[in-house]
């Protein structure tokens, strides 16, 4: 068996929620799982069991109260490891940049940038040429149907389902060792829910490992190679190792 990419074990997650009194919400307990190179995995589970969250630890925006997040590139070097969970500010920035892409929800950008640069920049700040990071966004923005006359709009004024789609351009312009998808397809019509779901199965087939929370039945059977149930690491289960 490979390696995987990434290896999460014996997480548990538990929010405080300060405006009441610090009062606990335990929400995972002894979470483990892989996703391996050129492997599409589901989060399944309720509204509420922790799909979301599960995203946001691998990603390091929420802070994991035990267990590991262990994230590798395939073939790296030796060290080429990093364990999230454990990592500084600065070690999570250096995985982002070189092994983890994150699509969310909702497109985060600064104002007044078009949006083909805004596509095109993940691959600028990775030292590709600005023309060709250009040409390689506007072939995205193309297959995600966004009309040329928008691209060099900020998207701020672009309806639900444009902003979607610029946000999913920027996340799949990159091609690093794993990428975190949140409902990529929430607000998209069944032309661009086919062109997603085909943009997921290429990097499926180049390599990519892919973790995501996909509401929609047909995508997830058309992308998932198989689902983790979220609620099998419940508190109230006792699941923890
Ligand atoms: N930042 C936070 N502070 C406090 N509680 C939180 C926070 N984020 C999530 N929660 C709580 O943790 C639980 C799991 O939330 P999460 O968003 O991970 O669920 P989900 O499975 O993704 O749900 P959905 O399918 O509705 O998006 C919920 O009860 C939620 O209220």
């Amino acid at each position: 068996m490979t390696t995987p990419v990434l290896a999460v074990s014996g997480v548990d997650k538990t929010f405080t929620m300060h405006l009441q009194g610090g009062q606990l919400l335990p929400v995972l307990r002894g979470l483990s799982f892989e996703v391996h190179a050129g492997e599409c995995v589901a989060l399944g589970g309720s509204s509420g069991a922790g799909k979301s969250s599960i995203l946001k630890m691998v990603y390091g925006n929420y802070a994991a109260e035990r267990g590991s997040i262990v994230l590798r590139t395939p073939g790296g070097a030796v060290g080429s490891a990093i364990d999230v969970a454990a990592a500084g500010p600065r070690q999570v920035l250096v995985a982002r940049r070189d092994t983890m892409g994150y699509v969310s929800q909702f497109l985060r950008c600064v104002p007044r940038v078009g949006a083909l640069q805004i596509v095109a920049e993940p691959l600028v700040e990775r030292g590709a040429p600005p023309a060709r990071a250009r040409d390689r966004a506007a072939e995205l923005l193309t297959r995600l149907a966004i009309p040329e006359r928008l691209w060099s709009l900020p998207p701020a004024t672009f309806s639900g389902g444009e902003q979607q789609r610029v946000n999913i351009a920027r996340g799949f312009v990159t091609s690093l060792p794993l990428l975190l998808l949140d409902e990529p397809t929430a607000s998209l019509d069944a032309r661009n829910r086919d062109v997603v779901t085909e943009l997921i199965r290429e990097k499926r087939a180049r390599g990519t490992a892919l973790l995501g929370i996909f509401h929609d039945a047909t995508v997830r059977e058309a992308v998932a190679d198989r689902v983790i149930e979220v609620e099998r690491f419940a508190p109230a289960l006792g699941a923890a190792a």
